[in-house]
């Protein structure tokens, strides 16, 4: 039986398999078993691509980088073309290669890429198509913005959502808080911080690791509330990534206000009109907030800072990381720093490297 089928059995199995009490700790294997078939499905697809020139690739740049996730037709280009300097049509499509020219949204000085990735994601999980291309390209964004239609019911999220999840991709959630450590000899050790709320008990981790054929191990669940699937995350760890989501509802001009309010009220969302130029701006300030990133202006001795040009850093970074982000070996020069702004005590502040930085700070380096 090859890998797609031995997925599809357990598929159907699960779905046989009725929910409860009794069925938990099965049904828990069988997702560990499934984890561990999807990723060899994807695993085989990277190595059969020969590397090199194949594939779906997208050189990473700028500050940072969201990519556009959507059914087709819910207005993913009518966006980039309002928020980036790039039209996606240049996009283009060959037989063995699939390169994708992202658009640039320039925002308060710092350059964001923007990559739309073609609709091919569905059925990426099974194997299908360039969709898992188009995942390992999501697997690096910093952002997922999924453009939804308004118009359309909730299954166009939660589809979108099964298929990110099944690839490995978990939308705005932490790593579950569980320490595992795998060891050479002391067979399997559980414990918990206190008792478990949630279905993730000692047998089924047990269950779990010597379906994995990890003999010995240490496991320390740090939440009462880790589920089954959340110790199977934590297992499978290298293979999955916590990305943020941004929800973003298009075509708000063709449903009613009362819609529009319910849609706008749930979590990591916002709403728009790009045929209407509504909430663009809203898209973009919620872009920018999400990303979390904080611009450092840069400032040489009698010379008024360089306001127009920013350099980009994480939320609290320190002054070593904004040497680290200038220059690898930056570091081993520096000497001191001279802060402005919302993070120096007074102004300006002289500081080493450990210090934090705030948004929009003024610093000048000085070097050995
Ligand atoms: N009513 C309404 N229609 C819109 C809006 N934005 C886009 N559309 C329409 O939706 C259709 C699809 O828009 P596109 O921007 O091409 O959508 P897409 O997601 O890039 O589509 P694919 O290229 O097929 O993936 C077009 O006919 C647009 O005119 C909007 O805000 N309101």
């Amino acid at each position: 039986m090859g890998i797609i089928e031995k997925i599809q059995a357990i598929e159907e199995e699960m779905a046989r398999t009725q929910k409860n009490k009794a069925t938990e700790h099965h049904l828990g294997l069988l997702k560990g078993k499934l984890a561990r078939y999807r990723q060899q499905l994807i695993a085989d697809e990277a190595g059969s691509s020969g590397g090199g020139g194949t594939g779906f690739e997208v050189a990473k740049s700028g500050d940072a980088r969201a990519v556009l996730i959507g059914y087709p037709s819910v207005g993913k280009s009518s966006l980039l073309g309002k928020i980036t300097s790039t039209k996606s049509e240049i996009a283009h499509y060959s037989f063995t290669t699939l390169t994708s020219v992202p658009g640039v949204l320039k925002y308060q000085g710092a350059e964001i890429q923007i990559v739309d990735l073609p609709g091919i994601i569905y059925g990426a999980s099974q194997g299908k198509g360039r969709g898992r291309q188009v995942v390992a390209t999501a697997r690096t964004a910093d952002l997922v913005l999924m453009v939804l239609d308004a118009t359309k019911s909730t299954h166009q999220r939660e589809s979108l959502e099964r298929e990110l999840e099944n690839v490995g991709i978990r939308l705005n959630k932490e790593r579950p808080n569980i320490y595992f450590k795998k060891k050479d000899t002391g067979g399997v050790k559980v414990s918990f911080t206190s008792p478990p709320k949630n279905n993730l008990t000692d047998s089924t981790i047990k269950a779990l690791l010597r379906d994995y054929r990890i003999h010995n191990a240490e496991v320390l669940v740090r939440d009462e509330q880790c589920s089954i699937d959340d110790f199977i995350d934590v297992i499978n760890e290298q293979h999955i990534n916590y990305v943020k989501c941004l929800y973003i509802y298009n075509k708000i001009d063709a449903v009613s206000l009362e819609e529009v309010d319910r849609l706008a009220r749930e979590p990591n969302t916002v709403v728009m009109s790009c045929e209407m130029d509504l909430g663009l701006d809203d898209v973009v300030e919620e872009i920018w907030y999400q990303l979390n990133l904080s611009r450092v202006y840069t400032k040489k001795r009698g010379v008024k800072p360089a306001f127009d040009d920013p350099l980009v850093v994480r939320n609290g970074s320190t002054v070593g990381d904004l040497c680290h982000s200038i220059h690898r070996d930056f570091q081993d020069k520096f000497k001191y720093a001279l802060v402005w702004g919302s993070s120096a005590k007074h102004s300006p502040q002289k500081c080493g490297l450990n210090h934090k930085i705030h948004d929009q700070d003024v610093v000048s380096l000085f070097t050995k």
